[in-house]
């Protein structure tokens, strides 16, 4: 899915008006009664207070109200008063039955709101060009100090769609935000989570040619992107078909990280697995992923020396490696000699980080998987805040002609080109040590397959492993949830997004 910016979408909806010969009031029409139904399908017999703003936003406001009243449900309306109103907000106003209380507000006099009332706040959508200041401000802070339930129509008011606000700006903080077609970046965001709730997305029919069509450069992937893009296990096919992948990983008190990585690259249909470890980890390895070809370091506790990589399709390092001086050196040789896709994970991040030297050697089309403290760690500048994290990352991953991803709740890709590419899968569940381990095993897994390239492996690795962390938690609950439950999912996710045997 495209994800528009705020011009953007103000441009879809035209070039829908235009092809389906509609009216701008028809389109809002559709928005607010998807809207309305959203509403009618879990509202109980609570009252509905309607805050309506004086453009677009506020007019889809007053057509909620219509339907919410013909559907037998008590609904209030105040209005911010504006010296202004769109045309589609004043046609709305009269087709407003009288039967349904409508004020216009005045905010040194706000109503005491009823205890047990849904607020739909329609103030503001993506119109909003400045920070909300004077009446807007004192009647934002007026619903948030309510503590009542509040549905934002299309975003928060008061949120910029695409891009941040000063801190302190007022902004509704809704429980839910129901928006229209496409996501918004501002939903993707930890720092806009405070407002935008738990958000949904109602389809309106939008041109979908036009938007095909418009520059983006950040997409949201589901599934149906996906799907059909992991090519089935021909039926002749052989171990050597999936490619020998080699996994360094480990150091003493966290060889359970190269297990976990180890056993969601082999469940993430690997043909061979060749795990180096230190000595300390070498009972551990054979006994908790058998299936994992076992290549003892010399040393211990730390990995000292890189094997020959010839036979390898595929290399991941990082998970539990420690950074000492020598695994440093093993990952300098690394990046000397691989000619093969790389993963980087963990600690041979946070080695880049320190050494940033060796940052020039990466070879292109590395991909790489930090979380946001790793990320900083390896670029060395602590962001401003989320939307400027995520240029610096588009900018790495330009930079260095590597695939980066940023772990999180909407966890990110970002390519060689500056796209970036956010992940829908995955829950709070999977905010347990080792999550991130499963991801690299997984990921080196794609990377190994020579069927795949680097950008598909990534966007499915990423997919499957958010998928496999919900298919667990359906089992597990999300506080019960372990990395290895993850792992025993893997299987099942990828399953969903493979091609069907000859399928035409
Ligand atoms: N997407 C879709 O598919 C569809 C979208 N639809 C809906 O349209 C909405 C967009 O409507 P919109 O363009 O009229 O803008 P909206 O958000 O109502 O605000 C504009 C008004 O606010 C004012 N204003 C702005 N900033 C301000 C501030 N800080 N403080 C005070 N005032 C401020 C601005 O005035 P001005 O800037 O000129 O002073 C103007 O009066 C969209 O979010 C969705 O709900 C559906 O109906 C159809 C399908
Ligand atoms: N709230 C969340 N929603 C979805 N996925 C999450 C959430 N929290 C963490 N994850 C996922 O779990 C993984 C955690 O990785 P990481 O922080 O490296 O963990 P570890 O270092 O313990 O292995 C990432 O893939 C991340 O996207
Ligand atoms: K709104």
């Amino acid at each position: 899915m495209h994800i528009l910016t705020a011009a953007q979408t103000r441009a879809a909806d035209q070039a829908t008006i235009q092809a389906e010969r509609i009216t701008s009031t028809d389109l809002m029409e559709r928005a607010a009664m998807a809207l309305s139904e959203w509403l009618l399908d879990r509202l109980a017999r609570q009252a509905v207070h309607i805050f309506c703003g004086p453009g677009n936003n506020g007019g889809d406001g007053l057509v909620i109200a219509r339907h919410l009243h013909h559907a037998g449900h008590a609904v209030h309306v105040w209005l911010l008063p504006a010296n202004a109103y769109s045309s589609d907000f004043t046609a709305n106003r009269q087709r407003l039955p009288a039967d349904v209380p409508c004020a216009e507000l005045d905010v040194q006099r706000l109503p005491p709101l009823p205890a047990g009332a849904v607020l739909v706040d329609a103030l503001f959508g993506t119109g909003l060009t400045r920070v909300l200041t004077d009446d807007a401000a004192t009647l934002v802070h007026y619903i948030n100090q309510a503590h009542l339930p509040v549905v934002a129509v299309d975003i928060p008011s008061g949120l910029f769609a695409d891009a941040p606000q000063p801190a302190d700006s007022p902004v509704v903080a809704a429980r839910f935000t129901v928006s229209f077609e496409l996501p918004k970046l501002a939903f993707l965001l930890p720092q806009n989570a405070q407002w935008v709730g738990e958000w949904h997305l109602l389809p309106i029919s939008l041109d979908k040619k036009f938007i095909h069509n418009l520059p983006v450069d950040n997409y949201f992937v589901e599934a149906a992107f996906l799907r059909g893009r992991l090519p089935y296990r021909g039926k002749f096919s052989h171990k050597g078909t999936f490619g020998h992948a080699l996994l360094l990983a480990g150091s003493k008190g966290k060889i359970g990280a190269a297990v976990l990585a180890s056993r969601a690259c082999l469940h993430a249909g690997v043909g061979l697995l060749t795990t180096r470890v230190p000595a300390v980890g070498y009972d551990i390895l054979q006994t908790s992923a058998p299936e994992a070809m076992t290549l003892v370091d010399p040393a211990q506790d730390h990995i000292t020396e890189l094997p020959d990589l010839k036979p390898y399709a595929a290399v991941g390092i990082g998970p539990g490696l420690g950074q000492d001086d020598v695994s440093c050196k093993v990952l300098r040789q690394l990046l000397q000699e691989a000619t093969v896709p790389l993963v980087l994970d963990a600690d041979a991040l946070n080695l880049l980080g320190t050494h940033r030297d060796i940052l020039d050697l990466l070879p292109p089309d590395t991909l790489l998987t930090p979380h946001p403290k790793e990320f900083e760690r390896l670029i060395g500048e602590p962001a401003r805040d989320d939307y400027h994290r995520l240029e610096q990352f588009r900018g790495f991953a330009q930079q260095r002609r590597c695939y980066c991803v940023l772990k999180g709740a909407y966890t990110a890709l970002a390519t060689p080109e500056g796209v970036l590419y956010f992940n829908s899968t995955g829950n709070p569940g999977m905010a347990t040590g080792g999550s991130g381990d499963v991801l690299t095993g997984l990921l080196l897994a794609l990377r190994a397959d020579k069927r795949l390239s680097a950008l598909d492996a990534a966007l499915l690795g990423l997919y499957a492993h958010g998928r496999a962390g919900d298919l667990a938690a359906l089992e597990t609950g999300q506080a019960g949830l372990v990395a290895g439950d993850i792992v025993r999912f893997i299987g099942p996710a990828l399953h969903e997004l493979t091609a069907p045997v000859l399928g035409l």
